[in-house]
């Protein structure tokens, strides 16, 4: 843990004062997240050909909260997949915290490198949390640094159960995620998107298979995170009651861009039918 952050004895996370004040006072606005025309078509150059997003031309700075909506087939996983590495766009450009992934350079990244920056810099955090009900909650949760570091160390798991107690689950630690409900599941893939402190954040329909009250306490916790680490977070949504507590909302309508800008604004034409 660096030297300016310290777990105090009930288990928060105290940052120095001094660096928080100082990372206020610089205030500028650190684009995490960078696309430049980019452009997705699944099987190209055959009968099957889909061109999916169309030119799509986008940043998301640190800190920030977006909601991504549109209607079914609009391509929102496609552009989350694509934002998170988890998929290649077919032209454009896309750069992660200034680094140019894809579009014009000598030489790509390798999928190694790729692998690697998706560790480093994104959280995911699917509809279906994919938890390993053989493992405990806290190993869940330090599944991506044991897939990146081996063993984790003291420091590393207490961040872990640091992040379980500000869920809200400190009393499940040491139990199968199997017996936790369909909320404290998605509580626990929030901490384990979280536990490699990434710079972007990236929730396909987080709270999609929630009950409505289930789903605003898992959005609370986005909200909390997201003021408190300071990571940008992209959330696929298609709920307008989530989506209208983001800030700023990005609309597709047949893999374009038709709105980008504050929620609040977000013309009714757009709202209904999310
Ligand atoms: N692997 C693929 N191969 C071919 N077409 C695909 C593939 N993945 C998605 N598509 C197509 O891309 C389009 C956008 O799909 P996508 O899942 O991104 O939409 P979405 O907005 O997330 O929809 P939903 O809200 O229903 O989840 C759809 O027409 C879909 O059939």
């Amino acid at each position: 843990m660096p030297n300016s952050e310290r777990l105090t004895r009930d288990g928060s996370l105290q940052k120095n004062q001094q660096e928080r004040y100082q990372s206020k006072q610089q205030n500028k606005p650190q684009i995490v997240l960078q696309l430049d025309k980019l452009n997705k078509i699944f099987n190209p150059d055959t009968p099957l050909e889909n061109h999916v997003l169309h030119d799509i031309s986008l940043q998301v700075s640190r800190g920030e909260l977006v909601a991504l909506v549109g209607t079914s087939g609009s391509g929102k996983s496609t552009l989350l997949n694509v934002m998170g590495l988890l998929d290649v766009a077919s032209t454009g450009e896309l750069r992660i915290q200034g680094q140019l992934i894809q579009g014009h350079m000598p030489s790509g990244l390798s999928e190694q490198q790729r692998t690697q920056l998706r560790s480093e810099a994104i959280g995911f955090v699917f509809q279906f949390h994919h938890l390993i009900s053989a493992f405990s909650v806290l190993d869940n949760v330090l599944m991506p640094l044991m897939l990146r570091y081996g063993k984790p160390s003291a420091e590393q798991t207490a961040y872990a159960e640091y992040l379980l107690n500000e869920v809200g689950l400190s009393n499940f630690i040491r139990q199968s995620t199997n017996r936790l409900s369909g909320g404290q599941q998605q509580r626990v893939a929030i901490a384990r998107a979280l536990v490699t402190r990434p710079a972007l954040v990236l929730a396909d329909e987080p709270t999609g298979n929630l009950d409505t009250q289930t789903a605003d306490e898992v959005f609370n916790l986005f909200e909390r995170f997201n003021v408190e680490h300071e990571c940008a977070i992209v959330i696929v949504t298609h709920d307008p009651r989530l989506s209208a507590r983001c800030p700023r909302t990005i609309r597709l309508s047949d893999g374009r861009v038709v709105y980008d800008g504050a929620s609040a604004d977000l013309p009714s034409v757009f709202t209904a039918g999310l």
